[in-house]
């Protein structure tokens, strides 16, 4: 068990700083998820972090211990890759115990090891198959035991999930989730996608150029975004984002306002709206549907609200029947559920 600990860390290559001076602190069994889009050094983040690139400043702390200039294998750590490369002519039982006999374990220690860990996994039966006898979810799972049974003090996970199907992610991402209730282990887990994020995470970091955008829990992020990117790169659909003006203290825009305590008379901002929080209210703005998309329990539509296109949800139990492209609906904000950005500055605006 171990809180790791980033302190001004610093990623250039050549002349060119890539990570910024990223200060986070990780508490000990805590789940942090690394999200942003490509190129945002979250890779680069979690590799300082595991020793497999150099540092070009500040520190990475493990358990309280400056781990800058200790070699990956001493750090207690253990790491599983998109590509979780078994050894292909070895069997599950080889490939999961190989780290610890090479390190000196006991042979029967290797083996209890290897076993409590195949049996939290759900592997005891495969233990004599060879990973080409295997499925994609099983193989990412002797990955994640190979990296169980060394007993690190974090688990450091590189877009594990990203080479499996859309189905089987959604089952891996629940493993993993309650894998990490068993084990209670630190972990800090890198990916682009933002609802394996959301649905991980303790807490998330996210970024982007290299910077530290908002970390928070996943309902505070999507409650309470701290600037127009994260706002638009956490929630699906994105947020509605519309430019508009502050008049007499409230902000306009897409035809709505939304209180704007603080602003300047004309300050420019936008206002951001989730497809969750419109509906269709008697009184709203009348906006044209141009596209359904059914879900099952829910839709999402595109509306045209004089030329400016909305993204709302629709709960299917919330309406008599689906609306159809060409209808006019009234639509509102929730209240109280309108998002203020300062336009210039991109940060949240709150009273
Ligand atoms: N060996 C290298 N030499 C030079 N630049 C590099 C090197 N490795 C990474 N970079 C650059 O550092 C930046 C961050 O890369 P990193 O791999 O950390 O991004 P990422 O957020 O993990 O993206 P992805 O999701 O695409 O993997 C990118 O701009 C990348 O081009």
């Amino acid at each position: 068990m171990a809180a790791v600990d980033l302190a001004g860390l610093v990623k250039r290559y050549g002349g060119v700083t890539t990570v910024h001076g990223i200060d986070l602190s990780i508490a000990d069994k805590e789940f942090i998820v690394l999200v942003g889009p490509s190129g945002c050094g979250k890779s680069t983040t979690l590799r300082m972090i595991a020793g497999l690139e150099d540092i070009s400043a500040g520190t990475v702390s493990i358990g309280g211990r400056i781990v800058n200039n200790v070699a990956p294998k001493n750090r207690n750590i253990a790491m599983v890759f998109q590509n979780y490369a078994l050894y292909p002519h070895m069997s599950v039982r080889q490939n999961m115990g190989f780290g610890l006999e090479v390190a000196g374990a006991p042979k029967a220690e290797v083996k209890a090891r290897v076993e409590e860990a195949a049996a939290i996994l759900g592997l005891d039966a495969l233990l004599e198959r060879k990973p080409g006898e295997l499925s994609g979810g099983q193989r990412q799972r002797v990955a994640m035991g190979r990296a169980m049974v060394r007993r690190p003090q974090v688990f450091l996970f590189d877009e594990p999930l990203s080479n499996l199907d859309a189905k089987l992610r959604n089952t891996m991402r629940s493993e993993i989730k309650k894998l990490h209730q068993t084990v209670q282990t630190t972990v800090i887990y890198v990916t682009h996608d933002q609802v394996e994020a959301m649905t991980l995470a303790d807490r998330i970091v996210i970024m982007k150029d290299g910077r530290i955008e908002q970390v928070g829990t996943p309902m505070e992020v999507y409650e309470r975004p701290a600037n127009l990117f994260v706002a638009g790169f956490i929630g699906a659909p994105a947020m509605n984002q519309g430019p508009g003006r502050v008049v007499k203290g409230h902000a306009q825009a897409f035809g709505f306002s939304a209180p704007a305590p603080g602003a300047a008379e004309g300050q420019a901002v936008v206002l951001g709206i989730r497809p969750d929080d419109l509906i269709i209210a008697e009184g709203g703005l009348p906006s044209r549907v141009v596209l359904v998309e059914p879900l099952g329990s829910e839709s999402i539509l595109t509306l045209d609200r004089d030329g400016v296109e909305l993204v709302m949800k629709v709960n299917a139990r919330d309406v008599p029947a689906l609306p159809k492209v060409g209808d006019h609906l009234p639509l509102a904000p929730l209240p109280g559920r309108v998002h203020v950005f300062d336009a210039a500055s991109g940060q949240a605006m709150r009273g």
